[in-house]
C-alpha cells in the first residue's frame, strides 16, 4: 500500500511556458529508500516542493494515504507527515544540538512529556551522545550537524523523510554514515525515505532508483 502516490504530474512555473515536469508517475511505500537522481535543472527541487505540499501540480494528482493533497490541509500535512533534511543542514548555529531539536518540537506542538528526554533519545538514535548534544552547532563537524538535522526531521514522527542532497557537503566516509542512518530509518522504522541527488554514490543506497532527466522520470532499478 503506497503512502504517497504521484499520478501523471505535470508542472509549469507561473508565467512560464516550459513544462518542468512531464507527466510523471511514481508510488512510494513505507520501509523503502527511494533515490531520484538527476543533473542540475532536471526538476529535482520542483518534485520535492510538490511532494512536500509547498505547491500543487499544474495537472495530475498527488495523494497521501489515498487522499489527494488538493483536499488535505497542506500546512498540516507538512507539519505532521513530512520531515525535511537539507544539504546545508539549516540548523540554528548558535544554539546547541539539543536546543535545536527541543525548539523544533515546541514549534510543532509536540505532546511529549519531556521534550528534552525525547530529543536526547532521537539524538542517540543518530549517534549523537549527550556531551555532543550539549555543544553548539558551530562546534560540530558537518557529519554531526547532518545527524542533528536528521534527528530534527524525526522530531514530529513523520511518515515521510525527504532529503535534498543530504551528503552534498560531506566526504565519502561521512556520506556512508549518513546514508546508512537513512537506510536504517527506512528498513527498521518503516519510514518512507526519499532522497534527491546528483551523486552516483548515494544511488547505491536505493531500494528503488529513479532518474529524472529534463522533467521525465524513469525507473532505473
Ligand atoms: N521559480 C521558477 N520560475 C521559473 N522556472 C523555474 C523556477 N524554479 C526552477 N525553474 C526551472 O525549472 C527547471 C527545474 O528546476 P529545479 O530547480 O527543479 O531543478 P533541480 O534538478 O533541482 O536543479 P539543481 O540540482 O540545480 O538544484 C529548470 O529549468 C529551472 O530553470
Amino acid at each position: 500500500m503506497s503512502v504517497l502516490s504521484l499520478e501523471n504530474i505535470t508542472y509549469k512555473y507561473e508565467g512560464t511556458a516550459k513544462q518542468v515536469l512531464k507527466n510523471i508517475s511514481m508510488d512510494f511505500e513505507p520501509g523503502k529508500v527511494y533515490v531520484i537522481m538527476g543533473k542540475s535543472g532536471a526538476g529535482k527541487s520542483t518534485v520535492l516542493s510538490l511532494i512536500s505540499g509547498l505547491d500543487l501540480p499544474t495537472s495530475g494528482n498527488i495523494s497521501f494515504n489515498g487522499k489527494s493533497l488538493k483536499q488535505l490541509d497542506r500546512d498540516d500535512y507538512r507539519a505532521k507527515s513530512i520531515g525535511l533534511v537539507f544539504q546545508g543542514y539549516n540548523l540554528l548555529t548558535n544554539a546547541t544540538a539539543l536546543e535545536n531539536i527541543v525548539l523544533s518540537m515546541s514549534i510543532s506542538k509536540s505532546v511529549e512529556k519531556s521534550k528534552k528526554q525525547f530529543a536526547l533519545t532521537l539524538l542517540r538514535k543518530v549517534g549523537i551522545d549527550e556531551e555532543t548534544a550539549n555543544r553548539k552547532i558551530l562546534k560540530l563537524s558537518g557529519g554531526e550537524q547532518q545527524r542533528v538535522g536528521i534527528a530534527r526531521a524525526l522530531s514530529h514522527n513523520p511518515d515521510i523523510l525527504i532529503a535534498d542532497e543530504p551528503t552534498g557537503n560531506l566526504d565519502g566516509d561521512t556520506e556512508k554514515n549518513i546514508m546508512e542512518i537513512l537506510q536504517k530509518l527506512a528498513h527498521e522504522e518503516n519510514k518512507c525515505v526519499i532522497v534527491v541527488t546528483h551523486s552516483k554514490h548515494v544511488s547505491k543506497y536505493a531500494d528503488e532508483l529513479w532518474g529524472l532527466n529534463q522533467g521525465n522520470l524513469v525507473f532505473v532499478k
